[in-house]
């Protein structure tokens, strides 16, 4: 695993969307052999989705072979509704940018069998090829997409009941009426995070500080699933000063000297593969 701290959400934003964009630009990705993104939802990725968005403005990166699949949907809203997650994506992200609605996946919390829907949903991740990248957010709680506290660390897409305090954190959203957020989600499980090529997570702000050094600090713990993400060959967490405040000075250190010897590993292994002595698929990550 590895973590990268940048002084504020904006430049965890710039970071994260400059590192989405080389690995699609890397992937070179095609009709027939598409890029396979995984997205979430919240206020922390919102730095990152406008960075992305100005990447494409500029002519940088395109979505027209980028498929999406987002994490979690809530169950019960319409879809139309300003706080459903589809209204979220669209209106922070895909009405930005260049990619075909068709290619965008957003579970169905309206569906009329709820079960059959996230069945069908990791086949649908599974015969596009598995996912490329995920990436994700937390909850206060540690939750990744929405696997709440206890959730199975090999769980599926699913329903899921969300947590009390996730339903007070989401309740911002809903003019603080905590009787106005939806008591149900659907959300890919933990086992569906831990099954794409890449895990990208963005974790911003002193709100966010505890559970940030419970899973990284602790063991993997089911209640706290971003700590799942230690089992994981590739993962980056990207996080702001904030959210290190919980932090041991000695983690802070390692993950600092960690980023340097990577950027030049990274380096000679791009100027190697210029020069045609290695294969694309031995540039990786070290961890
Ligand atoms: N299901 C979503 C999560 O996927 C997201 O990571 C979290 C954090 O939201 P925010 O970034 O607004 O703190 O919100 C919800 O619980």
């Amino acid at each position: 695993m590895r973590l990268i701290i940048r002084e504020d959400p904006p430049s965890v934003g710039d970071y994260i969307a400059n590192y989405i964009c080389k690995r699609i630009n890397e992937f070179a990705p095609t009709a027939e052999k598409p890029f396979v993104l995984g997205l979430p939802t919240g206020s922390s990725p919102i730095p990152t989705y406008k960075a992305l968005i100005q990447l494409v403005k500029a002519g940088k990166l395109t979505f027209k072979h980028v498929v999406t699949f987002n994490m979690d949907e809530y169950v019960g809203l319409p879809r139309d509704h300003p706080e459903s997650y589809h209204t979220f994506m669209f209106r922070e992200f895909f009405s930005h940018i260049d990619i075909p609605p068709s290619q965008v996946n957003i579970l169905d919390g309206n569906a009329e069998d709820l079960v059959a829907e996230c069945n069908a949903y990791e086949k649908r991740i599974k015969d596009s090829g598995g996912i490329e990248l995920f990436l994700g957010g937390i909850g206060e709680d540690g939750h990744i997409a929405f696997n709440e506290p206890g959730s199975s660390l090999a769980s599926r897409t699913r329903i899921k009941t969300l947590a009390y305090d996730t339903i007070l954190a989401n309740a911002r959203f809903f003019n603080n009426d905590i009787s106005a957020v939806p008591r149900m989600a659907l959300t890919v499980g933990v086992a569906t995070v831990l099954d794409s090529k890449e895990v990208v997570v963005v974790v911003t702000g002193l709100r966010k500080a505890l559970a940030l050094s419970k899973a990284i600090e602790e063991g993997v713990n089911h209640l706290w699933t971003l700590s799942a993400l230690q089992m994981h060959p590739w993962a980056l967490i990207v996080v702001d000063e904030d959210a290190t405040s919980e932090l041991h000075v000695k983690t802070v250190k390692y993950f600092k000297s960690i980023e340097m010897v990577q950027d030049e590993v990274e380096r000679t292994q791009a100027e190697l593969k210029k020069r045609g002595k290695i294969a694309e698929e031995q540039i990786g990550s070290m961890e």
